[in-house]
């Protein structure tokens, strides 16, 4: 069990928990190998909407910095969540339920980045409990906020930790940022489809997700999972990457937020079906894997405007 100090939940021993500044440096390299674990110009090494990611005829400063990216920001967290009082898991359990991002600025090909974290929600689930940690980053030297992440990070077995008959429920956020998308009825307005390889969890935690659940048999066996699974992270990757190829015309910076829920796990090596429906500004998606038929993430992703060429 993670956690320290008393061995008992106390929920609100968690929610009063202050989380340090952080600082969390990245470079280019990190940018492009990000890209890659996320599949970008797997198929195709000269694909024109995606060699900017990994690579820039005039030198790798000028190489373009997907917005999923941001999420990596609140990876040093994982370490940080042992230290908070009061809160009792076991972490070979845990597993990522929501990711809600928002953009406030194209991100630098490289930088370093001011984290300001605080507990965001807890809620009891009986057989589960979910943290929910939020956190702003902002570029250290201009003091710019760069951008917000806010995770549910669902930790099966820790529930049944409140004290009185209604479940314990603390959230500080607005409701209009729930990962929740209603999926439309009618036919998706692009579809696109592509293949992640066996080793792909093996190279995206290389961007910084070492949790062994996506590498070590045993560990995801003792998870409940008959092999490692993918990162919730790099599922996410995939999706706003579909989105920006079919909607987006290529254009990484329209998009403002993205929130998704991981549905169900997903095996490196499976095929993802990413259907899209344009609603406004806002592109409501669902992720499938084509080999089991099965919903495994869904949101949405709002733009600041429509690409030209729809
Ligand atoms: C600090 C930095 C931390 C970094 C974190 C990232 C670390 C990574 O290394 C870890 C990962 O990437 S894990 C891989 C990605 N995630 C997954 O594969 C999980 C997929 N989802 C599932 O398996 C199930 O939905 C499951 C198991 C999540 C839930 O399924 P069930 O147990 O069947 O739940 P259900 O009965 O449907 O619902 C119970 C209550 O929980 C809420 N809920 C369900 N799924 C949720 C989810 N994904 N996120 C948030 N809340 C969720 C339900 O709404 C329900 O609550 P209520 O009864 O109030 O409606």
């Amino acid at each position: 069990m993670a956690g320290s100090g008393s061995s008992e939940f106390d929920p609100e021993l968690v929610i009063s928990h202050k989380f340090p500044e952080s600082l969390y440096t990245y470079t280019e390299r990190d940018a492009a190998l990000y890209a890659l674990g996320i599949g970008a110009c797997a198929n195709d090494a000269i694909d024109d909407k995606e060699l900017k990611y990994v690579y820039h005829q005039d030198g790798q400063q000028f190489i373009q910095v997907l917005p999923t990216f941001a999420a990596l920001f609140s990876l040093g967290f994982t370490s940080e969540m042992e230290q908070i009082p009061g809160l009792q898991y076991d972490p070979r359990l845990l597993l990522h339920g929501q990711q809600y991002i928002e953009i406030y600025k194209p991100l630098p090909s490289h930088g370093c980045i001011l984290n300001k974290a605080s507990i965001a929600g807890l809620h009891d689930k009986g057989k589960a409990a979910i943290l929910e940690i939020e956190i702003v980053s902002y570029e250290k030297e201009s003091g710019d906020p760069l951008c917000m992440n806010r995770l549910a990070i669902y930790l099966r077995g820790a529930g049944g930790f409140s004290k009185s008959s209604q479940p314990y429920s603390y959230s500080k956020s607005p409701s209009n940022q729930s990962a929740f998308a209603k999926i439309p009825k009618s036919q998706p307005f692009a579809v696109f489809e592509e293949c992640t390889n066996a080793s792909q969890a093996l190279l995206y935690r290389l961007s910084g997700d070492y949790n062994p659940l996506h590498s070590d048999p045993t560990v995801a066996g003792i998870a409940g999972f008959s092999r490692p699974i993918l990162h919730g992270l790099c599922t996410l990757g995939y999706a706003v990457r579909a989105i920006i190829k079919c909607i987006c015309g290529g254009e990484q910076n329209m998009i403002k937020s993205i929130s998704g829920r991981f549905l169900l796990h997903v095996y490196p090596g499976e095929t993802l079906i990413t259907e899209m429906w344009l609603a406004g500004l806002r592109v409501i998606y669902q992720v499938k894997v084509k080999e089991r038929n099965r919903a495994v993430l869904s949101g949405f992703v709002d733009l600041d405007r429509l690409s030209s060429s729809l």
